[in-house]
């Protein structure tokens, strides 16, 4: 599709809005239209729904006289308007998705039976779990969760696609993060291939988009997911997203995006409590099939504060540490542990860069080689080993260590990391050679 066609839908759908219709009309039969093209002297719109496209090919409503004067005003040529239908009589979109894929991208672990409720989450855990039972009747359409670092956003996203699925396998669910929109919207413009990116998107019963304040300075991706919200919310199709901050406060985010979203229900997760600290580290505990002393989880609970993460990658170096040294996991190995660490000498500035270098100068590699394409295991391994350092000793968020590893995607770092943790837990060598790593990044 060429951006001409675009930009004259675009420009002759603010004049539809300017009309003196209904907020209900315009979502019904308006913005579910799709521009196509313009061949000879008409202008070819789409629309996913049979019983959308014959009400606005019927005459006596005056539709198609009406986009037709819209379109001739905002082009300055009077164009034949005509209908065609981009999806089968389902209105499912082509080519179909099938459901084992969606949910092959969300973490099997992430579950609402593996998520402790406590007072810092109760909120978003029952909003997500309306939204899951029954959508509709949630009226949180977008449903937005907000927090900070680790503290179960993606979590309760998932829970949330794992819950709907197990009540209807025929649901089409889809979960991504922003950046994975960006990239593959940027790549479906590079390769001509918009329209099959937006039948994708837009044809889906639950869509999951994980820190969506990645988007707030991409113009074009901001006016792709516009679209792509207002076709999924106009036929009730639940939309769920996190970030960082609650919509109002995400710099540059579009203004008619900030509204959208507050249409719906905004909720937030705080950090954790003891209490919940405490419990989140015994669901761990047993759940990897460890038997902790309540002195141990308590200690850790106690010096770990700021997010969930941080308190289970504490947890598994505690065990670790003890599986290797005397077999006991002790109120003292953890202090040991987690020593260096938590008590306040926490080195202020790692960066990602800083984490390359150390890793590369151990395997003899150059930046570019970890950051490229290329996925060999003597590249690919270092590379994973950065990725979980970079995990383990900075705040940066998955996707942004996705893009800052030669632009990968957010599962790419969960796998790295849940690799290394692995290898750690079975090779000491490994164990020994990332503590030195470590200690190396900061400077020890
Ligand atoms: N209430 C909870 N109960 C059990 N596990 C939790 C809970 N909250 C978070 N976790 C665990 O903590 C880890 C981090 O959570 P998650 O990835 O969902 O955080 P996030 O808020 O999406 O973080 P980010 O902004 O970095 O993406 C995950 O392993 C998750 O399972």
């Amino acid at each position: 599709m060429s951006t001409d066609v675009k930009t004259l839908w675009d420009d002759a759908f603010q004049l539809i809005l300017e009309e003196n219709l209904y907020e209900s009309q315009i979502n019904t039969w308006f913005r579910p239209i799709q521009p196509i093209a313009i061949r000879d002297d008409a202008l070819i719109l789409g629309v996913s729904r049979e019983f959308v496209l014959n009400h606005l090919k019927k005459n006596n409503n005056n539709y198609k006289n009406l986009i037709r004067r819209v379109v001739k005003e905002a082009g300055g040529r009077d164009l034949d308007i005509q209908f065609v239908l981009t999806a089968d009589g389902e209105g499912r979109a082509m080519p179909a998705e099938n459901a084992a894929e969606s949910l092959s991208h969300l973490n099997p672990k992430y579950t609402f039976d593996s998520f402790v409720v406590g007072q810092s989450n109760q909120f978003a855990h029952a909003a997500s779990l309306a939204v899951a039972e029954n959508p509709i009747e949630a009226h949180a359409n977008p449903l937005f969760i907000y927090g900070g670092v680790g503290l179960g956003k993606t979590h309760l996203m998932h829970a949330i696609g794992h819950f709907m699925h197990r009540n209807d396998p025929n649901k089409r669910i889809l979960y991504v993060t922003s950046e994975q929109f960006t990239n593959e919207f940027i790549a479906s413009i590079q390769t001509n291939r918009n329209e099959e990116f937006r039948r994708k998107y837009r044809s889906q019963d639950l869509l999951l988009i994980d820190d969506i304040q990645f988007i707030a300075d991409k113009e074009s991706t901001m006016d792709e997911f516009f679209h792509t919200f207002n076709e999924l919310h106009a036929r009730d199709k639940q939309i769920v997203l996190t970030s960082d901050k609650p919509p109002k406060d995400i710099q540059k985010l579009e203004q008619r995006l900030i509204s959208r979203f507050a249409w719906g229900l905004v909720v937030d997760i705080q950090a954790p409590d003891l209490e919940t600290r405490i419990a989140i580290l015994r669901n761990k505990a047993e759940s990897d099939g460890f038997d902790v002393p309540d002195e141990v989880i308590n200690y850790i609970a106690t010096h770990v504060k700021s997010n969930i993460r941080e308190l289970e990658g504490a947890l598994s170096r505690v065990t670790a540490y003890s599986k290797l040294t005397t077999g006991v996991i002790t109120e003292e190995t953890a202090a040991t542990v987690l020593k260096d660490i938590y008590e306040n000498n926490r080195p202020v500035a790692i960066t990602v860069e800083r984490i390359k270098d150390v890793v590369c100068e151990k395997y003899q590699l150059t930046v570019e080689q970890m950051d490229s394409k290329k996925r060999s295991r003597p590249l690919a391994y270092p590379r994973q080993i950065a990725m979980y350092l970079t995990r383990e000793l900075t705040d940066m968020s998955l996707p942004k260590i996705g893009q800052e590893f030669g632009g990968r995607d957010h599962s790419t770092v969960i796998h790295a990391c849940d690799k290394i943790k692995d290898d750690m837990e079975k090779d000491t060598n490994l164990y020994v050679t990332i503590e030195s790593l470590k200690e190396t990044i900061k400077g020890n």
